[in-house]
């Protein structure tokens, strides 16, 4: 019979019980008994509510404290040495996750130690601690998760199937100790391998009949060499396991990597959300003993599934292998989705069309459920439950919420002009030059200033209406005449507003646009315990009206120094959002594209002479494979050039990003076309400026002088080397200096201190400058 599987849960919880709890530990409000205790009983509530939507193989070792790929690195004792002396096991997790800092008592010296570093999961919005290996690295197993989860369901009578990261991932997916010690991670695997072996044998003698060992790196380009690595890897731990094997592939296509695999494990899951067109190809892969897991069901968006086109994609599975060898799952784990969507009472009174179009994990579990049963038993037993997802599907694909016909018309007729700016960069260098009259090295920051308390509070009492909008109003006003009374006290060239009317780059404008919707409890965790809320893209995107001409215009009207008009970018708009699954991105993202043109226009209409449309999402929405970049590439950057491209030559557009590694992505940053660039460097100093050594950025650019992400104040010696780097590699008239990234988590002291420093550096350099003359 097929089975009804799931992957992972939202671990943190309906209400981020697990967060909560968590954050509790660590300021001493909570022992170390009474947070197991508590992930215990979240644990139990979770599985029992698994179990009570008709789920048959439910994971366990799927709940982490902090990251499943460092709760991996930990049990198997890669422990980087900065972190040893951490005596209780617990808080040294914790310090190898998010870093400790401990005064020094009577019996302890201080604990000064940083986190290890975090990657982006794939392509998710979810970071993972990226292991660090010595060379020589020794592993030992101690207290593996997996088992003592999979002890505790036990206990309470429910029998899961323990989830695992794979050897090959896990090796894979961590670093050399060392960044100058090079060293093929994979080849400790011979080492890593006898304790995978012990852990199996752990699992077995507890109880476990199928494990789920994840090794996503399966959606990878791999060399040759990984593919052995699989084979050698699956080939020992079949000998020396009872156990049946699951191995689990997700967020994309695994083509032949899987063929090592045939005959070596008991099953394969794969992501049939992401590539529903592979499974033709890798039926022949599946070997006459295994069992294919199909991931169905979208496990990182929020969208109801199409029961019955699953369905008929199960079946044809079934045709090929019988039901005996097929189980159905989601195409990931549901930790990406939110946990339900019955605590949507909001979107559920407004418009409860939109709310019968969700689905959040427990949703989703139900129609895993659902789809297996249909399988097992035939449609007809699962008759309603059809009929009212088929309803559902067709109210979504016949909404007039969802389709906007002048939006659609003009985007189908998008000028060939309107993709690129009507003059190229040194024409419209020279009308910016005159225009701005800006000195050399001119000085900016990246938009936002320091968030305080005092703006926090005043948003929320005007969400909750206990603030009138003409007193917001003028609350921000004064807001902002402090950031440019600043600006223009510190001597910075080009100002900003600061934003304090906004709470978050995205969400701000998704309330000024059609199509966007926002979640009270659409909680993702995004690393550790910080979560975020992603607004809902539902329908075509355009602009409501103007949305930030007031609060420009009113900047600008402080100060006779250019101001900088600020937005968000067209990608960066769908990549931090729920986007929609039933067009296109592409066509979504030129959606977004021209509501932001219009903006744009518009300010410049307003007399704004410079305008930052801000993309530091460009970046990691690059597809995983290298096949697939050039189109992603293409079209991203032309939404960007359409949002910014109705202008005339004088107005001068800035583009930010921040996140770094833009080294493999240089040509479409230059193909952004935009006039001035600002990038995250302070962290990445040389591998930044390195790709300068043999590719030209022929447009202006500030890579930035501090890094924003820390309360440190950059001094003026420190920040005069970074730019003298700058200058080996940029020519003068096109270098800017600025931060990193925008001010708003910061405080005011460190912010102040530090932006005199960095006008104070630009100012050494011109006169430098003027001495050469
Ligand atoms: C994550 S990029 C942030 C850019 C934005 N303009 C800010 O300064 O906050
Ligand atoms: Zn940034």
């Amino acid at each position: 019979m097929v089975v009804a599987t799931n992957l992972g849960f939202p671990y943190v919880g309906a209400k981020r019980e697990l967060k909560k709890l968590v954050e509790s530990y660590w300021s001493a409000k909570t022992t170390e008994a009474e947070l197991r205790q508590g992930v215990q009983e979240i644990q139990a509530k979770h599985w029992k509510l698994q179990q009570a939507q008709g789920l048959e193989h439910i994971p366990s070792g799927d709940y982490t404290l902090w990251d499943r790929v460092l709760d991996t690195a930990h049990q198997f004792g890669a422990i980087p040495a900065r972190y040893q002396n951490i005596s209780n096991p617990l808080d040294q997790y914790f310090a190898m996750g998010r870093g400790l800092q401990k005064p020094a008592t009577e019996t302890t010296p201080k604990v000064d130690v940083p986190a290890m570093e975090m990657k982006k999961w794939f392509d998710t919005n979810y970071h993972f601690t990226v292991p660090e290996f010595e060379i020589d690295q020794a592993f030992t197993l101690q207290n593996p998760r997996a088992v003592e989860q999979f002890k505790t369901a036990k206990a309470l009578g429910i029998q899961t199937r323990p989830v695992i990261v794979g050897p090959v991932s896990f090796l894979k997916l961590g670093k050399p100790v060392k960044s100058g010690e090079q060293f093929d991670t994979l080849s400790l695997l011979p080492k890593v391998l006898p304790l995978y072996v012990e852990l199996l044998k752990q699992l077995a003698e507890a109880g476990a009949e199928w494990v789920q060992i994840d090794e996503p790196v399966l959606i990878f380009d791999l060399d040759a060499e990984t593919k052995l690595a699989f084979e050698r890897a699956y080939k020992t731990l079949k000998a020396a396991s009872s156990l049946k094997l699951l191995v689990a592939a997700y967020f994309g296509r695994v083509e032949n990597n899987i063929y090592p695999l045939k005959d070596l494990v008991d099953g394969l899951h794969l992501d049939f959300v992401r590539a529903p067109q592979e499974l033709e190809q890798v039926l022949p892969l599946i070997g006459e003993n295994q069992v294919l897991s199909l991931g169905l069901v979208d496990g990182r968006n929020i969208w109801i599934n199409n029961l019955e086109q699953s369905i008929q994609l199960a079946e044809k599975a079934v045709a090929a292998l019988g039901k005996d060898r097929i189980f159905v799952g989601p195409s990931c784990s549901l930790a990406h989705s939110p946990f339900s969507t019955e605590f949507e009472t909001k979107i559920e009174k407004a418009n409860p069309e939109l709310f019968s179009w969700l689905s959040f994990s427990v949703q989703k579990c139900k129609e895993i459920v659902t789809i297996a049963k249909a399988l097992n038993e035939g449609r007809d037993a699962v008759k309603a439950e059809l009929a009212a997802n088929a309803a559902a599907v067709e109210s979504r694909r016949t909404s007039p919420q969802t389709t906007n016909k002048e939006v659609r018309e003009r985007v189908a007729q998008i000028p060939a002009s309107a993709w690129k700016r009507a003059s190229p960069f040194p024409v419209r260098r020279e009308a910016q030059v005159k225009k701005l009259n800006l000195p050399l090295y001119p000085t900016t920051t990246i938009g936002s200033f320091p968030q305080t308390k005092e703006i926090r509070i005043a948003r929320q009492k005007h969400n909750k209406g206990e603030l009138s909008d003409a007193d917001y109003d003028a609350f921000i006003k004064a807001q902002m005449k402090e950031v440019v009374d600043f600006q223009e006290k510190v001597g910075l060239d080009v100002l900003v507003h600061g934003e304090p009317e906004r709470n978050d780059m995205v969400e701000h404008f998704g309330h000024l646009l059609y199509g966007y919707d926002f979640t009270q409890n659409g909680w993702v965790v995004s690393y550790g315990s910080r979560c975020v809320k992603p607004p809902v893209i539902f329908g075509d995107v355009s602009r409501r009206g103007p949305m930030t001409i007031d609060e420009i215009k009113y900047a600008q009207s402080l100060t006779s120094k250019p101001m900088k008009g600020m937005l968000t970018g067209p990608v960066t708009m769908m990549k931090w959002a729920f986007v929609r699954d039933d067009i296109p991105a592409k066509d979504l993202c030129a959606q977004v594209g021209l509501a932001l043109r219009d903006e744009v226009d518009d300010l410049e209409a307003a007399g704004i002479p410079c305008i930052q449309v801000d993309e530091p999402a460009i970046r990691e929405g690059l597809p995983i494979r290298r096949a697939d970049w050039d189109a992603y590439l293409e079209w991203s950057v032309a939404c960007f050039r359409l949002s910014t491209s109705g202008i005339s030559d004088e107005t001068q557009i800035h583009t930010h990003m921040c996140y770094s590694d833009f080294n493999d992505i240089f040509d479409a940053i230059v193909a952004l076309d935009a006039d001035v660039i600002t990038i995250e460097n302070s962290k990445s100093d040389e591998k930044l400026l390195k790709i300068f050594e043999t590719k030209q950025y022929t447009n202006e650019i500030g890579p930035g002088l501090y890094d924003i992400h820390s309360p440190r104040v950059p001094s003026v010696e420190e920040m005069k080397k970074r730019f003298a780097d700058m200058l080996k590699y940029i020519p003068d008239h096109l270098l800017w200096a600025n931060p990193d990234c925008g001010l708003k988590t910061r405080q005011w002291p460190e912010t102040e201190a530090a932006l005199v420093n960095l006008v104070e550096v630009a100012k050494y350099f011109r006169s430098l400058k003027a001495q050469q003359a």
